[in-house]
């Protein structure tokens, strides 16, 4: 048996069946890993002690997770915590060495190779920080490079491969090739490609690390923008806790292959698991990821309701405006039913940090 991992808040209630399931999922690099997860003992061992006494490298130790359909799922730990395996592992581009794995319902440790040829062809995009884009082919036969795969004719192919490079603001560059691109250019050829084939899930590992800051948050931006348009299942890896925060509905923080705490970025700046995860997120600015569902106060008689509403998830800082500007209680409303309200007091509060 695997034990148990490290993950101290219980990962929110995800309504429907969750896309990707994992469970107690290892991967142990060194001689017979299986040994560490089949027992107590060794799986209870810190990467550290795990690695003296047995010279194995536990990458992943016991991780348990659910991602949403239409979730932004991110991993974030710092270099060597164990995020690109994890995330290998769960299209099997590496093998676990021990765990669950399940897709739609269906258990990926099982498939034999012709199955997960097809998965990963059909249901899965991989987006890496190396574009691995074909240097001789242009823009628009490297997008339509997926679908040339799966035998779709040329005309057709096409025709969809240009559709994703309107949808990543690429038009009028299909004809080019890839080195002709600057940097946020080409990966974006790797966002059209990834889209081309109409994924279920697409995995970025790091996709942006190697782009100049600027570029970087044009491509961040990018990524929420297409969410948006697609709606696609994402998993996301980064060290980076600001693009972690700007991305993710819910952040998997591990920490020496274990999951430290799984929550949204403002679980996680309001009630940090331990030392490690306050210490990543000290500076994050409260008013950026506190919502208005937790500032808000129950109304009270003398409240004038007839304010603004918005929405319980509206950030703070997203919200200053309206409420300073309005002289009455916003209404903090979802689906007509109004849940609080945010006045000035609530809302300076919240800005000053209290
Ligand atoms: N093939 C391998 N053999 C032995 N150890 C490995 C192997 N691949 C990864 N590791 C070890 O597993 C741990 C996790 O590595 P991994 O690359 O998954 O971390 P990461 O969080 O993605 O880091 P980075 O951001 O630097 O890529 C590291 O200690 C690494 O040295």
């Amino acid at each position: 048996m695997a034990a148990p991992t490290e993950v101290t808040e219980p990962t929110p209630k995800i309504p429907g069946d969750p896309v990707i399931a994992v469970r107690a999922l290892w991967k142990v690099f060194g001689v017979r890993p299986e040994r560490v997860p089949e027992s107590p003992e060794l799986s209870a061992l810190s990467r550290r002690e795990l690695m003296d006494a047995t010279g194995c490298v536990a990458a992943v130790s016991g991780i348990d997770f659910e991602v949403a359909a239409g979730e932004v799922f991110v991993v974030m730990g710092l270099s060597g915590s164990g995020k690109s395996t994890l995330v290998r592992c769960l299209t099997r581009l590496i093998e676990p060495t021990a765990g669950e794995v399940v897709f739609e319902g269906e258990d990926i440790l099982a498939a034999d190779r012709r199955r997960l040829r097809s998965l990963r062809r059909d249901k899965f995009s991989m987006v890496f920080q190396h574009f691995g884009l074909l240097p001789h082919r242009r823009v628009i036969d490297n997008v339509a490079y997926g679908l040339e795969i799966r035998g779709m004719g040329r005309a057709e192919r096409h025709r969809r491969a240009l559709e994703v490079i309107e949808l990543v603001g690429l038009d009028g560059n299909e004809r080019s090739y890839p080195d002709q691109l600057s940097g946020g250019m080409q990966q974006r050829v790797g966002l059209a490609r990834a889209l081309a084939g109409d994924p279920d899930v697409l995995f970025f590992d790091e996709p942006f690390s190697a782009l100049d800051p600027l570029i970087r948050r044009d491509m961040q931006s990018e990524v929420i923008r297409l969410h948006r348009e697609v709606g696609k299942t994402m998993v996301f890896i980064t060290h980076d806790l600001s693009e972690a925060l700007k991305l993710g509905d819910r952040i998997l923080i591990m920490r020496d292959g274990k999951a430290v705490q799984c929550g949204t970025g403002e679980e996680l700046v309001r009630s940090p698991a331990d030392e490690y995860v306050s210490d990543f997120v000290r500076d994050v600015p409260r008013a950026d990821v506190l919502t208005l569902r937790s500032i808000m106060r129950p109304s009270r008689p003398d409240d004038v309701l007839d304010g603004p509403e918005l929405a319980p998830e509206v950030v703070v800082r997203e919200a200053v405006r309206a409420v300073l500007a309005a002289d009455r209680p916003v209404k903090v409303v979802r689906d007509g039913e109004l849940l609080g309200v945010v006045s000035h007091e609530e809302i300076l509060s919240a800005v000053a940090g209290e």
